[in-house]
């Protein structure tokens, strides 16, 4: 008889869609019954903005919540929304190859951060993203937006789905499943989102640029997920821990171990306006690139270091040098660190 499993999830479309390559992954290793559980959580819940939420694992606490009471036996989380301590009673049992890590340009009339026009309206709800996109582009008119994928191209004018000329609109109006209809539509002129969301959609045809991480750096852990697992169930001898040794990709592990450090020892969370990315080649070496900046835009300190990082260990001390060297530079007069956790 096969190992019954249940993979929990946010009901989110961008959530399903990556639990359910997960879930399916794990299928096909064998020997797995594999279901889906929805677990809502508070950052779904809650309307208020990311900033304001503030602290780390808004996204992820009610699934460990499932996890450790036993609604679901596998939890599927955005790698970037994950905090960077440890849960108690918990293990990060695969990280699977990671998507595309880069932050990308969604604007209306194929616009770029090079042509928007002075004073555009640019949606992102991440500091993060407002703080380097000003940095860039202090004439920018950053709008702190929430909601998910679909709510967010539906605010970009030419992406909502109406003509630009008479705002009537094209075409039946269903909206995706799960868009908000009350968010207005149409209103911004460009939004940031992670290619990795996009991608997993099917919308990389919003796109109008990607980022290299010069010009705005990704999060920790963007575009990776982590599947975490009750501890014991990682260490079994079973079809699943089998099965999730290997759904595990050691270079994407490495690499995000490497960013999460440089939040870790900054004593930052997701919220926090920090990038990190990094990236192994085919020796084993790490190239890390790091960014701290003030929200406003007014001050960036950006970083970078590489090499050899043969495993987790180095690639966290690597993460963590990196780290000192951002203080050392005086990151923590740019960002409020040490209050995100
Ligand atoms: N904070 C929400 C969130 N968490 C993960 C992703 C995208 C997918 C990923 O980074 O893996 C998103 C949306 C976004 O930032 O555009």
């Amino acid at each position: 008889m096969s190992q019954q499993v249940l993979v929990g999830t946010r009901a989110s479309a961008l959530a399903l869609t990556q639990t359910g390559h997960v879930a399916d992954a794990l299928a096909a290793a064998g020997g797995l019954a594999v279901e889906t559980v929805r677990v809502r959580t508070e950052g779904d819940r809650v309307r208020a903005s990311l900033a304001t939420l503030g602290g780390t694992g808004v996204f992820v606490t009610a699934l460990r919540d499932a996890l450790l009471d036993g609604r679901c036996d596998v939890a599927v989380h955005s790698l970037k929304d994950l905090p960077t301590g440890p849960a108690d009673g918990l293990v990060v049992a695969a990280v699977p190859p990671r998507a595309d890590p880069r932050d990308a340009l969604c604007a209306r009339d194929g616009l770029t951060l090079a042509t928007l026009p002075a004073g555009a309206r640019v949606g992102t709800g991440s500091p993060r993203r407002a703080a380097q996109l000003r940095a860039a582009r202090p004439d920018l008119d950053v709008v702190d937006i929430r909601g998910n994928v679909g709510t967010r191209l539906g605010r970009v004018r030419g992406l909502d789905g109406t003509t630009v000329a008479t705002g009537r609109h094209v075409g039946p109006q269903a909206p995706h499943p799960g868009v908000a209809t009350d968010a207005p539509r149409g209103d911004l002129d460009a939004v940031v989102l992670a290619a990795a969301g996009l991608a997993r959609l099917g919308r990389l045809d919003a796109v109008t640029e990607l980022f290299e991480a010069d010009v705005l750096a990704p999060a920790p852990g963007q575009g990776a997920l982590a599947v975490e697992v009750r501890a014991a169930d990682a260490a079994d001898d079973t079809p699943l821990a089998a099965a999730l040794r290997a759904l595990d990709h050691a270079p994407t592990r490495r690499a995000v171990v490497a960013e999460r450090a440089v939040l870790a020892r900054l004593e930052a969370g997701c919220a926090a306006p920090i990038g990190a990315w990094g990236r192994l080649d085919a020796t084993g070496a790490l190239t890390l690139d790091a960014v701290v900046a003030a929200v406003d835009g007014s001050r960036v300190v950006r970083l970078g270091t590489h090499g050899p990082a043969p495993d987790d260990a180095a690639a966290d001390a690597l993460g963590r040098r990196l780290a000192e060297d951002l203080l050392a530079a005086g990151a923590a007069d740019l960002a409020p660190l040490g209050t995100t956790r």
